[in-house]
């Protein structure tokens, strides 16, 4: 398993190795031993599981407010996004800054975002299918989200108003500077 740190504190990207034969592929996909090295208390209660159909489905960007909030191990078993998280901790050196990583079934990579990150992807294959492990159960009374196009962010997109494809309630989220972040930055 590669682990490679982001630009964002806490937050890194997982290389599992994958095990090509005849039959196909064999790949660990989680490990704990690697997890308790590298993120020791953290703990996965629930695995999470979307389709998108179309290329342009934009989902994000989300995050659960505490004591729900969630860290968010992610990856693409068919088809490819661009994963972006955000860094809404405040007092964090990278506040309000964002990465985007491309997660695809071909390059087999898998994105941790801590806690205290919005998190959003968009789609750029047809039937793209995404799984992901996260830190804390499902609270639709802490779900909560920023817009995807703040001006602020600064995000690449690789969708543009005319063709992005979202839920309703992704078209209602605040900007960033509208929204008074309850996540602060801890030192790792
Ligand atoms: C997130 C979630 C949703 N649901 C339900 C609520 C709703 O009826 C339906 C669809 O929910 P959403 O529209 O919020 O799904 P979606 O827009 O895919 O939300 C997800 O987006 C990505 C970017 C994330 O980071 C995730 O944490 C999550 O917020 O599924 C659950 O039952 N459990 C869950 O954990």
């Amino acid at each position: 398993m590669q682990v490679t740190k982001l630009a964002i504190p806490g937050a890194y990207v997982f290389e599992p190795k994958r095990f090509g034969d005849d039959r196909g592929f064999f790949s660990e996909t989680y490990n704990q031993k690697v997890f308790d090295e590298l993120l020791p208390d953290t703990n996965f209660v629930q695995d999470n599981h979307s389709l998108s159909r179309d290329v342009g489905v934009l989902r994000g960007l989300h995050f659960q407010t505490p004591p729900f909030d969630q860290g968010k191990l992610v990856r693409v078993t068919r088809g490819k996004v661009l994963d972006v998280i955000v860094d809404i901790r405040v007092g964090s050196p990278t506040y309000g800054q964002h990465v985007a990583v491309e997660l695809s079934a071909d390059n087999w990579k898998q994105l941790w975002a801590p806690p205290g990150m919005a998190h959003g992807f968009c789609t750029l294959e047809p039937d793209t299918e995404f799984l992901y492990k996260v830190t804390n159960f499902y609270a639709p009374d802490h779900d909560a989200g920023i817009a995807y196009d703040d001006p602020d962010l600064d995000i690449d997109w690789p969708v543009t108003p005319d063709t992005v494809i979202q839920s309703e309630k992704d078209k209602q989220l605040p900007k960033l500077k509208d929204f008074n972040s309850p996540f602060q930055f801890k030192e790792e």
